[in-house]
């Protein structure tokens, strides 16, 4: 090849035109426009194309019945193509997507089945590479059991694994060397390829082989979907949030403290510590969201050592605590509710101290304030409450 690996132009063929029948599912939707984790495989797998820098085009080849659930499940996407219509076999829908790739003269295509929707930008990569290095290539993953052979029943001969491997896709060749392999097995009248590799290699075309991942499964039975929502759904982030709220009543005084803030005010907050509420509700959405008990389980008021005490150090626990889990704290917000002490002139104070203690930056502090319209124990002034929640992200 003349032109560089970085300029030829890669084309992808999603193959999706089959019915998924060893999928079950009777009277659903074929496999590749199931849902898991929310989003139809295809979707999945076109995402996973789409998203690489390298690709320029994607055609799906798409059952003649399924034109409505392609336009779901295809979304907005970059770089689709118009879909074609599949045949009665793998190797037939290959065929037609390639035919009517031929216009948009690609250099290397990857041809890659629908139902594998777990395809990674590291197996893409090494696809291209491998088709720009050796025109034709297919992805191959080691096969980690011991393989016999088996006949009526009963176990045969023992196979050398070590000399076997479980073939994938993407398979990545030079466009005009594959589309002459499949016409050339038209012409020969051989319907019986379930890869394109093999498609390659009746044409005689010498085929690479690259590592696969065993990650990259496809969904075959119904056991896979299962396996498979499971293992989307945990690989999500855990990102978590949590909600506190926390109240106390006026006594006599001239302070309050709100937010790690000593405030001005004509009465004080009863309480065993400091009686921040602003804090204590923070604390209390932090544990919330680690579901770790509440600021009462951790700090009994009965305990004397929390007489007085500085909110602060019940606040920098929790987040300790969500530090302890391998997880960070992300954001925090609070609403604190009562007619007088204003809040307005020390929000910028409270959100600095809040940002200190829980080793934030400022814009991840959220400091709100709120009268009840003299409603309520707090629009009698008996009294302040404060309402927060927090994220977090924990590792999966
Ligand atoms: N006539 C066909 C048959 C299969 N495929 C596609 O080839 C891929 C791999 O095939 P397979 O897993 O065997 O899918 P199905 O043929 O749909 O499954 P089954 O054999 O269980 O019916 C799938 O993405 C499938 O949609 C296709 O485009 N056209
Ligand atoms: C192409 C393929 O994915 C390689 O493993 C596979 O052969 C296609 O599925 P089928 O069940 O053989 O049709």
């Amino acid at each position: 090849m003349s032109q560089s690996g970085s300029e030829l132009k890669v084309a992808v063929l999603v193959v999706a035109a089959g019915r998924g029948t060893r999928a079950g599912g009777a009277g659903g939707p074929a496999k590749q426009y199931r849902h898991i984790a929310g989003r139809a495989v295809l979707t999945h797998t076109l995402e996973a194309f789409a998203a690489h820098p390298r690709v320029a085009q994607i055609l799906t080849v798409i059952h003649a019945d399924d034109r409505d659930l392609y336009d779901e499940a295809v979304g907005g996407f970059a770089k689709t193509l118009e879909p074609v219509i599949g045949g009665a076999t793998r190797q037939d829908s290959v065929r037609n997507g390639l035919k009517a790739l031929e216009d948009h003269r690609p250099d290397l295509v990857l041809i890659h089945d629908a139902a594998r929707p777990f395809v990674s930008r590291e197996v893409i990569d090494r696809s291209i590479q491998a088709a720009t290095e050796h025109g034709a290539a297919v992805p191959v993953a080691a096969v980690v059991d011991t393989v016999c052979m088996v006949e009526a029943g009963q176990r045969g001969e023992t196979l050398d694994r070590n000399r076997l491997g479980s073939v994938q896709t993407p398979q990545a060749f030079r466009f005009a060397d594959i589309l002459a392999a499949h016409l050339r097995a038209e012409r020969d009248g051989r319907d019986d390829f379930t890869d394109d590799g093999a498609v390659a290699s009746h044409q005689g075309l010498t085929i690479g082989v690259f590592p696969g991942d065993p990650m990259n499964t496809k969904l075959t039975t119904a056991e896979d979907f299962s396996r498979a929502e499971e293992r989307l759904l945990f690989s999500l982030p855990d990102v978590r949030n949590g909600t506190g709220f926390d109240v106390h009543a006026f006594c006599p005084g001239d302070h309050v403290v709100l937010a790690g803030i000593k405030v001005p005010h004509d009465q004080g907050l009863l309480g065993h510590s400091d009686a921040d509420v602003a804090l204590h509700a923070i604390t209390d959405a932090i544990f919330g969201a680690l579901a770790d008990g509440d600021i009462g389980s951790h700090f009994p008021p009965s305990d004397p050592q929390w007489k007085g005490a500085d909110s602060a150090q019940f606040l920098a626990y929790a987040v300790d605590r969500v530090k302890a889990r391998g997880g960070m704290l992300a954001h925090v917000d609070v609403c604190i509710m009562g007619e007088a002490p204003k809040v307005g002139p020390h929000r910028a104070a409270m959100q600095a101290r809040i940002a200190e203690i829980c080793g934030l930056t400022i814009d991840r502090v959220g400091v709100k304030a709120t009268t009840t319209e003299q409603l309520g124990f707090v629009g009698r002034r008996e009294g302040l409450a404060a309402i927060a929640s927090a994220t977090i992200r924990l590792p999966v």
